[in-house]
């Protein structure tokens, strides 16, 4: 039998007391690594928050576990958790701003991106959910000072008036890779001595990859609009939203009317002479319909293939097919489909479920989709007539029937 150790005998009554010092320690240890546990898992918590929600490394990241890559990551990984941090707030911020009600509306003939509920179309909207600076997301200070940039547009939508040409912008602008301006710039029929560095100030800020666009309707019927805008830039795309002239006529028409309730009717403002027949080719509404004339301007500053043709009667009775081929054309994915639209039947029109920033239905304002005042039937076969060849040419230079007669 081995003999009792030092180690062995000397503890032997002081045993009981030793032991619960070290149970104590051992307690106060676990609780102390408890905190320590609990504290460092609040504050990568409070990382994650702010950091993009999925992962962003490439390196099998998991979701949910963003800021683990953020520590464990080098230089590289990163900037690219900034960019997507800072791309993320951005979009935050242009969701905010698509909230509220917009500012003005270049000339006062654009009626606000009204919001109406299914059922109350027609009504005055413009609640603008969201039009509170406290409702701003956190950062939107930083945003609104420094983060993006404002580009000159890369794709306009030139006309035609009438055409639709709202309902595609405020559609369009579902895409997050879309930014556009509310209001119509007129920057290149009525401003352009202010230069394109006015221009592009009025543009909003973007990130790498976002397309800048505006929509001028004048801009098509405008002599100087291709020369100038081919001297801004000869790779602009060009969209141009037709309608039946016609039916157009009667909507710029209509427009007028309602402003200016004293004009005279559109049978009189459409004939010189009403007895000979002969169109008043002079008046606005008129000559904006004729489309392969002023068609040709443009052919003589840019190619057909960098001009989309969307049709006004399409982009009302199937919007997601419009807007598919018109995301094709800027190179977007196609995210807009006709699952961002329900037709309000009180409205009469297509409207969005619901707009980017926004978890309620919108369709357009007031303006957008009016009652026209009964037309003299046979003045409308008389326009019809006089537009047809006309119509013809412009099918043929855009190799797209769009079956107005
Ligand atoms: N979804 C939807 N909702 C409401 N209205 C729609 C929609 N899609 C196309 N339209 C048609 O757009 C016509 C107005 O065209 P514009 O926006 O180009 O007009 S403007 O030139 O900017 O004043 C407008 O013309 P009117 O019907 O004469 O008012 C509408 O017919």
């Amino acid at each position: 039998m081995a003999p009792p150790g030092p180690a062995g005998a000397l503890p032997t009554s002081a045993e009981p007391l030793s032991r619960s010092i070290f149970r104590k320690f051992l307690l106060m240890l676990c609780s102390l690594l408890t905190s320590l546990y609990v504290f460092y898992c609040l504050a990568e918590r409070c990382q994650t928050l702010s950091g993009p929600v999925v992962g962003l490394s490439g390196g099998g990241e998991e979701a949910g576990a963003p800021g683990r890559g953020v520590l464990a990551g080098g230089p590289r990984e990163l900037a690219v958790w900034q960019a997507a941090a800072q791309r993320k707030r951005l979009l935050q911020l242009q969701q905010w701003r698509r909230r509220r009600p917009p500012a003005s509306r270049g000339d006062g003939e654009e009626a606000a991106w009204e919001e109406e509920s299914p059922g109350l179309a027609g009504g005055p909207g413009g609640s603008g959910a969201g039009s509170s600076v406290a409702e701003a997301p956190p950062g939107t200070l930083a945003l609104l000072l420094d983060e993006g940039s404002k580009q000159l547009p890369q794709a306009i939508i030139i006309g035609v008036k009438k055409g639709g040409t709202r309902a595609l912008l405020e559609f369009l602008r579902v895409h997050p890779d879309v930014r556009a301006v509310g209001a119509e710039p007129h920057f290149f029929d009525r401003s352009y001595d202010k230069g394109l560095a006015w221009y592009r100030d009025l543009m909003p800020r973007t990130l790498d990859g976002q397309i800048t666009m505006e929509k001028t309707p004048s801009y098509f019927v405008t002599r100087e609009a291709p020369a100038r805008i081919s001297a801004m830039s000869k790779d602009t795309k060009l969209i141009v939203v037709v309608r039946d002239p016609v039916t157009r006529a009667i909507s710029d028409y209509t427009q007028t009317l309602s402003k200016r309730p004293d004009i005279p009717t559109f049978e009189n403002l459409t004939f010189k002479n009403r007895t000979t027949g002969l169109i008043d080719t002079s008046w606005s509404a008129i000559q904006i319909g004729i489309y392969a004339k002023h068609l040709e301007h443009w052919l003589r500053h840019f190619p057909i293939r960098q001009m989309l043709f969307v049709s006004g009667e399409r982009l009302i009775s199937d919007p997601a097919g419009e807007l598919g081929r018109v995301q094709d054309f800027l190179g977007l994915k196609r995210i807009i489909t006709d699952k961002h639209f329900y037709f309000n039947k009180t409205k009469g029109f297509p409207c969005l479920k619901k707009a980017e920033g926004s978890s309620r239905p919108h369709c357009l304002g007031k303006t957008k989709g009016r009652t026209h005042p009964e037309i003299d039937r046979e003045v409308v076969r008389r326009l019809r007539e006089f537009y047809r060849p006309f119509n013809l040419k412009f099918y043929q230079m855009t190799g797209h029937d769009f079956g107005w007669d």
